[in-house]
C-alpha cells in the first residue's frame, strides 16, 4: 500500500508518534475548528500521523493537514458494547470526510456488525483498516481477517477497572507476530511512549496527555493535592 511505503519513512524520520485529538465531550474544545487547530499544531510539531473522531471533525482537519488521519465515530449503542466505529455506514461517512486509515472496535463482543464485515467496507472504500484490539486473540483475528494495523486501543476497557499503566505486554505480545502495531491507551509521558517502541510498537498515539486539557489539569491538581502540608 503506498500510503505505508510513506508513513514507514516519516515514522523513520519523525519517530512514530500520533496524535488523538479528541476533546473531552461537551468541553469548550469540543468544536471542529479546535480539534482541526489541534491537528494541525500537531503535525506542525512532528506528528507523523492523527486520530480524529466524528464527521464534522474530520472533514475541518482535513482541510487544513495532509498527513494520514485515523477516522473513527464513537456511538453508544442500545444493544452493544461496542463504540468505536460500530457500523458499516459509519465507515463509509469516515471515508467520505476524508479518512485515510478507518479504527474500529476489534473485540471479541456483542456487536451489530461483524469485524469481517467492518474490515471488507474500510477495504472497499480504499482506507486502510486499524483494528482497536484489547487483547493477543482480538489481534490475532483481525490481523488473520486482514486489518493492516493492530491496536491496543482498548485493553483496559473491556473490564470494569481502567488499570493506571499501559499495556506493554500486550505491546510486545502483539509486536512479536510480526504485526504493525501501534500502542495506544495511557502512554500518558514522553517516557512510556519511548517504552512502547522498545516494546516493539511501530508508533505510539497519544491522547489525553496532548489534547485533554482538563484530564492534565487534573493530574497535576491530585499532585498539588497530594503535596499540601
Ligand atoms: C478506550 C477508548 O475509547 N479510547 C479512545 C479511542 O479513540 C480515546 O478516548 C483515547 O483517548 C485514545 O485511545 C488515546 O488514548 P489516551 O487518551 O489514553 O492517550
Amino acid at each position: 500500500m503506498l500510503l505505508f511505503d510513506t508513513l514507514d519513512a516519516k515514522v523513520k524520520e519523525l519517530g512514530g508518534l500520533i496524535v488523538s485529538c479528541q476533546p473531552v465531550p461537551g468541553s469548550p474544545l469540543d468544536k471542529p475548528e479546535i480539534v482541526a487547530a489541534m491537528a494541525q499544531a500537531a503535525v506542525q510539531a512532528g506528528a507523523v500521523a492523527v486520530r480524529i473522531e466524528g464527521v464534522n471533525n474530520l472533514k475541518a482537519a482535513r482541510e487544513l493537514i495532509s498527513v494520514p488521519i485515523i477516522g473513527i465515530i464513537k456511538r453508544d449503542l442500545p444493544d452493544s458494547p461496542v463504540r468505536i466505529t460500530p457500523l458499516l455506514d459509519d465507515v463509509d461517512a469516515l471515508a467520505q470526510a476524508g479518512a485515510d486509515i478507518i479504527a474500529f472496535d476489534g473485540t471479541e463482543r456483542p456487536r451489530p456488525v461483524s469485524v469481517a464485515a467492518i474490515i471488507e467496507r474500510i477495504h472497499q472504500q480504499g482506507c486502510a483498516a486499524m483494528a482497536d484490539c484489547s487483547s493477543l486473540e482480538d489481534g490475532t483475528q483481525c490481523h488473520l481477517l486482514g486489518a493492516e494495523i493492530i491496536g491496543t486501543t482498548l485493553s483496559g476497557y473491556t473490564t470494569d477497572v481502567v488499570p493506571e499503566a499501559p499495556d506493554f505486554p500486550l505491546v510486545r505480545a502483539l509486536s512479536a507476530k510480526g504485526y504493525r502495531v501501534i500502542a495506544e491507551g495511557r502512554f500518558n509521558s514522553p517516557a512510556l511512549a519511548a517504552q512502547a517502541i522498545q516494546h516493539g510498537a511501530w508508533a505510539v498515539t497519544v491522547g489525553s496527555a496532548i489534547t485533554r486539557l482538563e484530564h492534565i489539569c487534573q493530574w497535576y491538581r491530585d499532585a498539588l493535592a497530594g503535596a499540601a502540608v
